[in-house]
């Protein structure tokens, strides 16, 4: 409804300004239109003057007063004979000339009581202006209160938003909500307020008044906007009436004019036709003055009337002017000074009332430039007021808005809500559920541990059983003198692995060992089956035993069999961050003999040995010493066996033994370097000779650890070898089948063991079913690339379990019938042999 208004306001706006325009074009072409008939009236003048002359020259008298009509050329009073001046006409002259002054004098009159009333009611509306600011304030007032209002909407929507995350945004924003509708009802009482207050009238008067003006223009109304004849109250009306009371006056005073103007020029057509006129005057003169005319009484006949006679082929005629013109003068003189007189009055009130016209009309301009300019301050206000009002809305629409958006993010929270509350009461159930099982739990957690102990206790009691048959078990070995056979998995090689890698051999538990081969699965029974994952620790646990063994004085044995890359140089040497049982072996001696040193004193020597191609080659010859010295290999009385020739290092310490050792490496490095061959191709024995004397009996009591890293076994054809390393591959074989013929007749039982056939089987000849604690270490490579040399190593492995060393038995008898033998060839007198068995 204000939006209507305020519209409706700027149509009658631009309406009021063209209608303003309309009246400002009007008031011009009047102002014309008089300029028009005040020149028609000047160009008049000397019509006048003629007429007046032609009236005065006809004989006419006038003394400042209304002359009443006489007769045409009649006699007044015989003020000088021989008048012909025309009474009637200078009288109707005189008196349509002051009929004109005294409605010129009632029409300024008029003006200047319309004048007044015009600046009453411009004053009125003056008032009725500031009446319209004063509103308009008013107005802009409460629009500033209905702004802070939006403002405190704004800030409670805002705060509405800061809320709208917490817990409690469904009671804040129903609580909101609530608030809102109060203050939109708040905000529709304050516009409806507001539009009371808003001069309505005043644009509906502004919108009657243009429409009114439109109207007045059109002539269909008055001022008023009421069809004419209708008199009502208000300053605009007065004004119209105003304007149609001077128009009518105008108009009034248009038809006097012209009809002076008709008889003017009736007069001066009756003057300048001197011989109707004289006529007319004859008609009109009676027999006397005709007779007077004749007579020569020219007097009274009027100039003009002399002029027509003179002009007239009447000989009478003719000679009238010269009679008339006599007393002519003096008439003249005042009827020109009459009319003068009546000229500049007739100028002077045209003036004033050109003047009154021209305030009138610049009041009215002011009137108008002050509504406009008033019109257009409201205007301009009211568009401020729609602005704000608009702005004020749209904020509103965007807060609207903006609510509802939070209304369907509550929604959307409540669903949610709704949602984790379903998924809350399922928590709750599954907690539920969760605690009894954490009872559960806890009950069967008892029962584990309770378990787990019995458990624990079993597993104890296992191993402990386990240790003691393992004990057991190794105790008959050994008194059987069975040669142990350890057989260890090595981890899948890299290049393994880049081949498929395809595992062939596992171990199905300590002591069995299947291979998969292409025959099927065979098993194989081993005293211990380390597998790849199995560290060098491991390994030398089950080994150490044996070092006890040399330390008390027996034989002691431990080589590795297996082909190349199998894991024989790691199992027996090792590297420097996994030792292999060399190094260990080491340690573990010196710490039994310290360990004993307070029972018996210990000599510790130690010599090591390469073959390669059946060639002895001593490892720690001491720098100088001539090569190719001839190293033989010797057994003495008891069938120990050493190789004369070669150098044999005494050492004090581990340090010192492991210092030999690497000494023993580094020449095997040089010389494999110098013969350039690879050292994986030869054998390599460590032995270290024991000399154990008892401090308490002096008894001697002699061992030997001997610890063996055999080459290679490995088909030629697989090798791709040249002649070179065909003649190594050859010697290698060579000298392993020796061994495998030995290990074949010593499982067998045979009675001849061919021990000399090959220089290995020599220097393993009291390790190898003699006075020895073997162990052999028979090491396979799990893939199925080399499955067939690892199914050779475990055949051969297989058969070396069967051998069996009667160490103490058979070299306590062999002793005994060996110092038997000898007695009795000391007793015939025969020599003996040493190196005989
Ligand atoms: N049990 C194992 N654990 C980890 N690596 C091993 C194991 N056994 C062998 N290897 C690795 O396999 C490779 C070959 O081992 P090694 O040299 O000991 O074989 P080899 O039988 O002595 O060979 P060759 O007959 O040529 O002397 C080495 O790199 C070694 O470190």
């Amino acid at each position: 409804m204000e939006f209507e208004y305020l519209f409706i306001h700027q149509d009658h706006h631009h309406l009021g300004q063209r209608s303003l325009h309309a009246i400002k074009e009007e008031e011009e072409a009047w102002q014309q239109e008089d300029t028009f008939h005040d020149s028609g009236t000047s160009g008049h003048e000397p019509d006048s003057l003629e007429v007046i002359q032609a009236v005065v020259s006809g004989g006419e008298t006038v003394e400042g007063r209304p002359v009443p009509p006489s007769s045409p050329g009649g006699d007044n009073g015989g003020s000088g004979g021989g008048s012909t001046e025309r009474p009637g006409d200078t009288a109707i002259l005189l008196h349509l000339e002051r009929c004109n002054h005294r409605q010129t004098r009632r029409n300024l009159h008029d003006l200047k009581d319309k004048y007044e009333t015009l600046k009453v009611q411009l004053s009125q509306r003056a008032i009725k202006i500031d009446d319209i600011t004063h509103h308009v304030r008013t107005v802009g007032s409460d629009l500033e209160s209905f702004h802070i209002e939006q403002e405190n909407i704004l800030n409670s929507l805002e705060s509405l938003n800061s809320i709208a995350s917490s817990d409690r945004l469904v009671d804040e924003l129903k609580l909101r909500e609530m608030d809102n509708a109060q203050l939109r009802t708040r905000i529709l009482q304050l516009e409806k307020d507001r539009l009371d207050k808003v001069p309505f009238d005043a644009a509906k008067e502004i919108t009657r008044l243009n429409n009114n003006l439109e109207a007045w223009q059109s002539g269909e109304r008055d001022w008023n906007g009421e069809k004419y004849g209708w008199s009502g109250d208000g300053g605009r009306k007065e004004c119209g009436e105003g304007r149609i009371q001077l128009e009518k006056a105008r108009d009034e005073l248009t038809v006097q004019n012209f009809a002076l103007k008709s008889n003017l020029s009736e007069v001066t057509s009756k003057i300048h036709d001197p011989a109707a006129t004289y006529q007319i005057n004859r008609d009109s003169l009676n027999p006397r003055d005709t007779e007077k005319l004749k007579n020569g009484d020219h007097e009274k006949l009027k100039n003009g009337d002399h002029d027509k006679i003179k002009n007239s082929d009447d000989p009478d005629v003719v000679k009238i002017p010269r009679k008339a013109t006599y007393k002519v003068p003096n008439e003249t003189v005042k009827l020109r000074m009459l009319s003068t007189e009546f000229n500049n009055k007739e100028e002077e009130y045209r003036r004033r009332i050109s003047d009154l016209e021209i305030e009138v009309k610049n009041l009215q301009n002011e009137g108008s430039r002050q509504q406009a300019q008033a019109v257009r301050q409201l205007e301009e206000r009211l568009e401020r007021s729609t602005q704000l009002v608009e702005a004020g809305k749209k904020c509103l629409a965007a807060k609207e808005e903006e609510c509802n958006m939070l209304k369907l993010d509550l929604e959307t929270l409540n669903q949610e809500n709704k949602r984790l509350k379903e998924t809350l009461n399922d928590l709750i159930l599954r907690q539920k559920e969760v605690e009894e099982v954490v009872v559960q739990k806890g009950v069967l957690e008892e029962r584990l541990s309770r378990l787990q102990e019995e458990t624990r206790v079993l597993a104890e009691d296992f191993n402990r059983e386990r240790v003691l048959r393992k004990k057991y078990y190794n105790l008959v070995e050994e008194m059987k003198g069975k040669i142990r056979v350890f057989c260890r998995i090595r981890p899948v090689s890299e290049s393994e692995g880049k081949k498929g890698g395809q595992v062939v051999v596992s171990a199905e538990d300590q002591f069995t060992l299947t291979h998969n081969t292409q025959r099927g699965v065979k098993s194989f029974l081993f005293d211990r089956v380390f597998q790849p994952y199995e560290d060098q620790d491991a390994v030398f646990e089950d080994t150490n035993a044996l070092i006890q063994s040399a330390v008390d004085g027996f034989n002691v044995t431990i080589m590795a069999y297996g082909q190349t890359g199998s894991g024989k140089t790691y199992t027996m040497l090792g590297s420097e961050a996994q030792p292999g049982i060399a190094p260990r072996a080491f340690r573990r001696l010196f710490h039994l003999i310290d360990k004993g040193r307070a029972r018996c004193d210990v000599q510790v020597s130690a010599y090591m040995m390469e073959l390669y191609n059946d060639k002895l080659i001593d490892l720690l010859k001491p720098v100088g010493r001539v090569e190719n010295e001839r190293l033989d290999i010797k057994r003495d009385k008891k069938g120990s066996v050493h190789v004369q020739g070669a150098t044999v290092r005494t050492v004090l310490s581990a340090e010192e033994l492991s210092r030999a050792f690497q000494d023993g490496l580094t020449n095997r490095h040089t010389a494999s370097t110098n013969m350039n061959v690879e050292s994986s191709r030869s054998h390599l024995l460590i032995v270290i000779c024991l000399t154990a004397t008892s401090k308490q009996t002096g008894s001697v009591m002699k061992g030997k650890l001997t610890l063996v890293d055999l080459a290679g076994s490995e088909r030629v054809s697989k090798s791709g070898a040249s002649a070179e390393q065909l003649r190594e591959a050859n010697s290698i074989n060579k000298s392993l089948s020796a061994l495998g013929d030995v290990i074949s007749a010593l499982s067998s039982e045979s009675s001849f063991v061919p021990y000399r056939n090959s220089k290995l089987t020599m220097l393993l000849h009291d390790s190898l079913g003699g006075n020895a604690k073997t162990l052999v270490f028979v090491n396979v490579s799990p893939t199925a690339y080399n499955s067939e040399e690892t199914l050779v190593s475990l055949m051969y492995a297989s058969r070396i379990k069967q051998i069996t060393n009667n160490i103490s038995k058979n070299a306590d008898n062999k002793e005994i019938s060996r110092l038997k033998a000898i007695i009795s060839k000391l007793k015939k007198g025969e020599d003996i042999d040493e190196a005989s068995p």
